[in-house]
């Protein structure tokens, strides 16, 4: 393969007549511009021939095609390629040369078929699969439409209401479903694929097979009113879902328009549609998502080393609290046999209970069958001593944030376990190398913080000190991929990366409130933000004590820039705990519906008066834009220390902790591509305003203010940095 070029196609034809074109763009055969013309090319060469009679088409290495080459958004994106034609590759190619061509085409899918890829098959006369194929149009998840045709030929193969499930939801079916929607013709074994394929497409042209072109089907379309009807419903719904977002309700004018005004003027629009999404901001922060959430596995100087991830067959968790069992949960429902380790009989059964109810509650949803149920609960077994340490190969300590006691734990495991075995810990601000001290194994001592619930969050951060190995490393990362985490590397520091850019975010919050401005409308302004909820929501949420312990590793660590606020302590001194006691910053009724609290306003008085702070008119009545910057802008400061200081090896890992952390709205791009789209500039001047107003709290560091001097992008990377990595 040239090496300018990205993936090709290649045709061979056979005895009996029938043209084969694969498509090889390793590793998922996406389909790059290169690919794209490389199947016309081979199209029109087949068509022309007078010894081809069909077509079929498959992917190189058990793979259709996992679509278009997303990276190739980028380089549009960029500037750094030229667009084709609108409707070039949709219309010109799909449509208008594969789909009408005198031949028949037939799609032998293999693995996935997914956006373009899927779209490309669906311009095929046919398809067959083997049973585990998926098959979906994802592309709403990356920001763009099904833009290769999807958006008309899906709803004619499907139905209507099955079509907008796929496309808004971006989930893919398995190949049975895709069987009993239409979607394919027959599912066959693997090795039976090409035969069947090959003789399929002699039966389109023989006529024993019907010859369909999908975009000109309508039987399975509802009638007009029904059609407009179920639109209506799916546009409100999704302007529930993603009010921020436009690209999903520009995909569905595509699909309306090809249902009322036909096929062709369907294409059109959707290729008009599809040309305007790619320059959206919400789409680039999107793909530069899913790229940076691939790249937090790319770890310089320990993935690039060549180590084989070592095997590991059995781990240890020490405290079976709501962490421990969590964590539990997630190994043993990737397989993994677990031992879970308790002081005492009442806590080790109440360990075990609170798997058991992890899992019991997955049985009652419908997602785990009654058998696999007994099976994965059969992988875990529990113990009061470290007897059972002697064979496991990792262990993750998760009990509460204690100091001496954690030094303790780390000094028996390195007793009792074998000399391989990973010493990890859960500790979410503790600096591991004072937790490893009285061990003589530091090569081995690594974080793996989990988010609550840990069996479900998807972040696991893996903490490495100066000490730890670059093998335990590559270990790690293979376990967090098989239980299903997106893994980041970061550096040992109190907090790490996530907590760190937490705690500004809602000490903003607290010193916003102390000077006068509504905490509802602050968490009602980032909510519309995107975040999943506003800071005195979640607080509520993960409780005051939590709050309260964290905020004190702060204060210790980073009192220059910490604000002191009483009014968590103050409620808490009332019994207000967060939604545990049903009241902290909000009421909470039965079903855990929040509503606000008038009292509120005492706490936050008598905080007012103990800090010595005055209500400011200005901070009262804060735009939502405002109050967004002075609640991020602080975040963003921190993200900057944390590069700065090589906690994290890449801006993106940062993007990425945010968003899988903090819950930061991945159609931002994460916290410091959002920053990069305000402009490092703008930031440091509001920040470097607000602290000669309002203290040091707002202190833009010395990397921003560096680069905000020069207006230069902060997520290009650290060239000199202090790298504790
Ligand atoms: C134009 C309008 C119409 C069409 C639109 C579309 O089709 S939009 C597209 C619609 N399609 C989708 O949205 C599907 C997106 N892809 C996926 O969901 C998953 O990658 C997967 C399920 C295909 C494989 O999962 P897995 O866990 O086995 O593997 P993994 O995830 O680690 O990826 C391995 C490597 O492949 C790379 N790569 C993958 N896909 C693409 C691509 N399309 N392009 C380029 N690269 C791609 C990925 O970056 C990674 O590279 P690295 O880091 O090794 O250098």
């Amino acid at each position: 393969m040239d090496s300018r070029t990205k993936g090709k196609t290649v045709m061979e034809v056979g005895s009996d007549g029938v043209a084969v074109i694969t498509l090889i763009n390793p590793p998922v055969n996406s389909l790059s511009f290169d690919v794209l013309y490389n199947l016309k090319s081979n199209y029109e060469e087949a068509l022309s021939r007078n010894d081809v009679k069909a077509i079929v088409i498959t992917g190189a290495k058990g793979k259709f095609s996992g679509g278009f080459d997303i990276s190739g958004f980028g380089e549009i994106q960029k500037g750094t390629r030229k667009e084709p034609k609108v409707g070039y590759i949709s219309i010109d190619i799909l449509t208008d040369l594969l789909e009408a061509a005198r031949k028949p085409s037939v799609a032998a899918i293999d693995g996935l078929a997914l956006g373009g890829g899927l779209e490309l098959s669906m311009a095929c006369h046919a398809r067959i699969s083997t049973p585990g194929a998926q098959l979906g149009l994802p592309e709403l998840q990356l920001g763009v439409i099904p833009g290769f045709g999807g958006t008309q030929r899906l709803p004619r193969l499907v139905g209507l209401t099955k079509a907008l499930e796929m496309i808004l939801t971006s989930k893919p079916v398995r190949a049975e479903e895709g069987h009993s929607l239409g979607l394919i013709d027959a599912v066959v074994p693997s090795a039976e694929l090409l035969t069947t394929a090959r003789r399929w497409a002699l039966d389109i042209v023989e006529r024993r097979k019907p010859w369909i072109s999908s975009v000109l089907k309508t039987d399975k379309l509802p009638p007009l009113g029904e059609a407009r009807e179920i639109l209506k419903f799916a546009r409100g719904q999704t302007r529930k879902q993603a009010p921020n977002m436009k690209h999903p309700l520009m995909c569905l004018d595509a699909l309306e328009t090809g249902i009322v005004s036909g096929p062709r003027a369907g294409l059109e629009k959707e290729a008009e549609v599809g040309s305007q999404v790619i320059s959206l901001d919400t789409t680039k922060g999107l793909i530069h998502v899913f790229f940076s959430q691939r790249g937090t596995v790319k770890v310089p100087g320990v993935t690039d080393r060549g180590l084989i991830p070592r095997k590991i067959k059995k781990v240890a968790i020490i405290g079976g609290g709501l962490m421990g069992s969590g964590i539990a949960t997630a190994l043993i429902l990737s397989n993994y046999p677990v031992i879970l380790k308790e002081v005492n009989e009442k806590f080790l059964e109440a360990g075990i209970g609170r798997v058991k109810a992890n899992l019991q509650s997955r049985v009652r949803k419908g997602s785990m069958s009654k058998e696999k149920f007994e099976k994965t609960m059969s992988l875990l077994k529990g113990s009061l001593d470290y007897e059972s340490f002697r064979d496991v190969d990792m262990v993750i300590e998760a009990v509460i944030e204690n100091i001496s006691l954690k030094q303790q734990i780390f000094a028996d495991l390195e007793k009792y376990c074998p000399q391989h075995c990973i010493l990890a810990s859960n500790t979410s601000t503790i600096d591991l190398n004072k937790i490893g001290e009285r061990t003589k194994s530091q090569d081995r001592i690594v974080g793996a913080h989990f988010f609550s619930p840990a069996h479900v969050m998807p972040l696991l951060e893996i903490v490495r000190t100066n000490h730890t190995s670059a093998q335990v490393i590559v270990d790690l990362l293979d376990v967090g991929k098989k239980i299903k985490k997106t893994p980041v590397v970061v550096g040992n520091c109190t907090g790490f990366a996530v907590n760190r850019m937490f705690f500004p975010y809602t000490q903003a919050a607290m010193f916003l409130v102390e000077r006068g401005a509504d905490p509802y409308l602050i968490d009602s302004a980032v909510s519309k933000f995107g975040m999943p909820m506003g800071p005195f929501r979640l607080c509520d949420l993960v409780g005051f004590g939590v709050a309260i312990a964290t905020a004190t590793q702060f204060i210790e660590n980073f009192p220059e820039r910490t604000y002191k606020s009483m009014i968590i302590p103050l409620m808490q001194e009332d019994k207000r705990a967060g939604e545990a006691t049903r009241k902290g910053f909000y009421l909470y009724d039965d079903k855990r519906k929040a509503k606000p609290d008038p009292e509120l306003k005492k706490y936050i008085e008598k905080a007012r008066s103990m800090s010595g702070a005055n209500v400011d008119p200005k901070l009262v009545k804060l735009s939502e834009k405002e109050i967004i910057e002075m609640t991020f802008f602080p975040v963003v400061n921190e993200a900057c220390r944390v590069f700065a200081e090589g906690i994290a090896v890449k801006a993106a890992d940062l993007d990425i902790a945010a968003i899988f952390g903090m819950g930061f709205p991945p159609y931002r791009g994460g916290i410091m591509f959002w920053a990069d789209s305000i402009g490092s500039k703008y930031i440091y001047s509001r920040l470097d305003e607000w602290s000669k107003t309002y203290g040091d709290f707002f202190k833009p560091c010395a990397f921003l203010a560096e680069r905000g001097s020069k207006g230069a992008p902060l997520s290009a990377p650290v060239e000199q940095a202090r790298s504790r990595l």
